[in-house]
């Protein structure tokens, strides 16, 4: 059984990059998938534009080859039949601005609204909007999307944003964060606003911490150049992980509008509590893996990938203790951590809440342990909430143990077609819902308070500390954690059923 389609109006979508890595392996899928599932409308036209000197079969033939490759999946004929149709090519050097008539010439109906999805560095952005404004593309119903990275420091961030919004208008420009159309990740709005347990002891009078746990398997897969200039406090918390914090620590929005909702998310930002040299030994760990086994098989350190400058100082993991300073959650700290080469592809949130103020069981435990509430993002979404139980039986003392009531989405859902992150934000970009992207000011509030710690460990010791590959990252984040009485949860795919 598939979920209900949704279908879109019909638009032209422009990609420009079309022959890049992110065109290929994410967008091409993606709107398959949309197509196999009746939500792009039938007269939807899709124009790929770069600087390769393809015709149109060639280009059809790179599209196809796309999904052969990055599908998991063998492609149904019937559905490239219809798919196939949709395509034309432009070549143009995007610099060219005098040029951009070619892709007007090319659209079939100019009365369709036109989105345009920018799979190009980030340099070039300026370019293209002056290029699509000269043609009158950017019309009032005609959208943008772009993707991080969205500069690299706050300065970096704001030249983007002011280079896209001369051109632009904000409800015109979707800013791509993948980690936004994960399905785990829309739940958490469910949880927290749908869910009266939860929405009235989500503060901190009832929690006592957070934890946000991101870990990765895979290295830096052939990106040295890339990677080795952001790193993953730039690459991975600025971006994804300060999304999954602003989430789950935001105030009630009063409807779900995306400015509403975004509102909130920016009010979090701004109430984070800003690193300087005095406090960054203390709350922020950040390390570099050496070699070391993923899955039983031997994998490389960061300074013998290929491309690397073999003394790069740069960090491949992060943990860092973060306060957010407002009426919400002053005191309760979240606790952020994030690495390459970890010892298993992971996410998930824990909410420790706060223990009894008295301890009836002491006889059974001295010290009652947390409840925990985590939800797990990926892989298998689901939501265990673990309890102390008493274990049956008759006798004097009360022997309690921790339970655990879990709830595997994928299982309980199974009929449900689950979109893919590119899959959803696709759809929504055509539905013109802004939601699940970022608006300029979530931006440049989280580069201010990531410019922070980057500036604070600039300035105090240059070298990160090594941790093998395969394991959970350098010892000083147990340590760090350990110093505020906590420590990390135990990732673990137990009680998954998978
Ligand atoms: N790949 C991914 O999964 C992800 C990528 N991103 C971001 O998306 C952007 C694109 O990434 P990715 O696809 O990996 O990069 P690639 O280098 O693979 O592709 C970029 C594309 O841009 C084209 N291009 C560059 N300059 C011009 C120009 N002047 N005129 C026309 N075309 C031009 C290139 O064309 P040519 O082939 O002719 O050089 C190339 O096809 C980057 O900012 C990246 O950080 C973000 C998230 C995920
Ligand atoms: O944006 C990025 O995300 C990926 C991780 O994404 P996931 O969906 O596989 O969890 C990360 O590997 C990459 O470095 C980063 O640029």
């Amino acid at each position: 059984m598939r979920s209900k389609t949704t279908t879109t109006q019909a638009c032209n979508f422009i990609i420009f990059g079309a022959k890049g890595d992110l065109a290929r392996r994410k967008l091409i899928p993606a709107l398959y998938q949309l197509e196999k599932i009746g939500s792009i409308h039938p007269r939807t036209f899709i124009l790929g534009v770069g600087r390769a000197e393809w015709d149109l079969l060639t280009y059809i033939k790179i599209v196809r080859s796309s999904l052969e490759r990055f599908m998991k999946e063998s492609i149904n004929e019937n559905i490239w039949c219809r798919f196939s149709k949709r395509f034309d090519f432009c070549n143009l050097d995007v610099n060219q601005t005098e040029q951009f008539v070619h892709v007007l010439n090319k659209l079939k109906n100019l009365d369709l609204l036109t989105i345009n999805y920018f799979a190009m560095p980030p340099h070039t952005f300026g370019s293209i909007c002056k290029g699509l404004s000269l043609v009158g593309l950017n019309k009032e119903r005609n959208r943008i999307v772009i993707e991080k990275p969205l500069g690299m420091n706050f300065d970096s961030a704001r030249v983007i944003n002011s280079q896209v919004s001369k051109y632009f208008h904000e409800t015109q420009i979707y800013r791509v964060d993948h980690y936004l159309g994960k399905e785990a990740i829309l739940n958490l709005l469910v949880l927290r606003f749908a869910n009266s347990v939860f929405f009235s002891n989500w503060d901190n009078n009832t929690i006592d911490h957070v934890q946000i746990t991101v870990s990765e398997e895979v290295g830096i897969e052939g990106r040295w150049g890339y990677f080795d200039a952001m790193g993953q406090m730039r690459d991975m918390v600025q971006s994804h992980l300060l999304q999954i914090l602003t989430i789950i620590a935001m105030s009630p929005p009063f409807d779900l509008s995306a400015d509403c909702i975004r509102d909130e998310k920016v009010k979090v930002l701004r109430s984070l509590r800003m690193i300087n040299t005095n406090t960054i030994h203390e709350i922020a760990v950040r390390g570099q893996y050496t070699a070391g086994f993923i899955n039983g098989q031997p994998v490389p350190g960061y300074l013998e990938e290929i491309g690397s400058n073999k003394d790069s100082k740069t960090e491949t993991f992060v943990s860092i203790k973060v306060n957010i300073d407002n009426w919400r959650w002053f005191g309760v700290p979240f606790y952020l951590r994030t690495g390459k080469r970890l010892a298993m592809k992971y996410s998930e949130v824990v909410i420790y809440f706060k223990k009894p103020i008295l301890n009836l069981f002491k006889d059974s435990y001295s010290i009652l342990p947390n409840n925990k509430l985590i939800i797990r993002l990926q892989p298998y979404e689901g939501i265990d909430m673990q309890i102390l139980s008493k274990i049956p039986g008759l006798g004097n003392k009360n022997r309690l143990k921790i339970t655990n009531l879990n709830l595997n989405l994928r299982k309980i859902f199974s009929g449900e077609y689950i979109l893919d992150a590119y899959e959803r934000l696709l759809l929504e970009v055509m539905r013109g819902i802004q939601v699940l992207f970022v608006r300029y000011d979530e931006i440049e509030d989280s580069w201010r308070w990531v410019d922070s710690v980057i500036e604070a460990w600039s300035l105090v010791d240059g070298v990160p500390k090594l941790y093998k590959a395969g394991t959970w990252g350098p010892s000083e984040s147990t340590e760090m954690i350990r110093k505020g009485n906590h420590h990390w949860n135990k990732c673990t795919l137990k009680y998954t059923n998978i």
